[in-house]
């Protein structure tokens, strides 16, 4: 019988790395209400408050349907925005972060309840690896700022977003399905490129979008992280602050 370790993936490492640090670093004993994100980052968020021996005493709000399952598969007691409209800390993976630590959201269309848990939060901590820090939105990030609209309004915002400069499409949700990406909001995605996006004019950018009738939100979260928490993948932890 071989007893050899599967290999260590090091972009996997350094997620678990900068999440087990950020949780260690910022959860101080008087956090009670804790928001946990989306994505594949926050998976490790969730497992290290699940390890804590107090985790008893935590009541974790979750930002979509993956957010939840992993709350529940960690043994940590649910709860609502709507019981806990003030969090004490959030926790939350990005796409890209630049040097104001302005982030794009929402590649994995969680962007909405992600910004309404980070909004209610004192403190917003974000977690990623090395790929995604690049100092400028849109420099990495390829697929464009996701925004989540109403359905029947997204031609309408097709338009407006196109004449403001940018490049959208509507996120398909092919090969899973047929037509578009639905979200747990019951909303579509429009992705829409707009190229580098210098970090001076990012928050003039999110409320010219925000302005649109029928854009819900968008992935632009802007002025809202304290501290971000990179995993390098030399195996050491970069912290950002504002
Ligand atoms: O909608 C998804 C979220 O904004 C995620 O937090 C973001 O896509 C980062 O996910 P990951 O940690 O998998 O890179």
């Amino acid at each position: 019988m071989s007893t050899s370790a599967a290999p260590v993936d090091p972009v996997e490492q350094s997620k678990k790395l900068c999440a087990y640090a950020a949780v260690q670093d910022n959860l101080k004993p008087h956090h009670r209400i804790i928001g946990i994100g989306s994505g594949s980052t926050v998976v490790y968020v969730a497992e290290c408050i699940g390890k804590m021996p107090n985790k008893a005493e935590f009541v974790c709000v979750p930002t979509g349907f993956q957010s939840k399952q992993l709350i529940i598969d960690n043994k940590i007691q649910l709860g609502g925005l709507e019981e806990n409209p003030t969090i004490d800390i959030a926790f939350d993976g990005a796409d890209e972060i630049d040097s104001g630590l302005n982030c794009i959201k929402g590649g994995g269309a969680c962007l909405l309840q992600e910004k309404l848990v980070a909004d209610s939060s004192e403190n917003f901590i974000i977690v990623a690896d090395d790929r995604k820090n690049t100092g400028v939105l849109g420099k990495g990030w390829k697929k464009g700022i996701p925004i989540e609209v109403i359905p029947n309004a997204y031609n309408k915002i097709i338009k407006e977003l196109t004449a403001l400069g940018g490049a959208p499409k509507v996120r398909p949700g092919a090969p899973a399905k047929a037509g578009p990406v639905i979200t747990d909001n019951g909303n579509f995605i429009i992705d829409c490129d707009f190229g580098e996006i210098p970090a001076a004019k990012v928050a003039d950018l999110n409320s010219k979008i925000k302005a649109m009738v029928g854009v819900v939100e968008t992935g632009l979260f802007v002025g809202m992280a304290q501290k971000a928490y990179i995993g390098n993948a030399d195996g050491t932890v970069t912290t950002l602050t504002v």
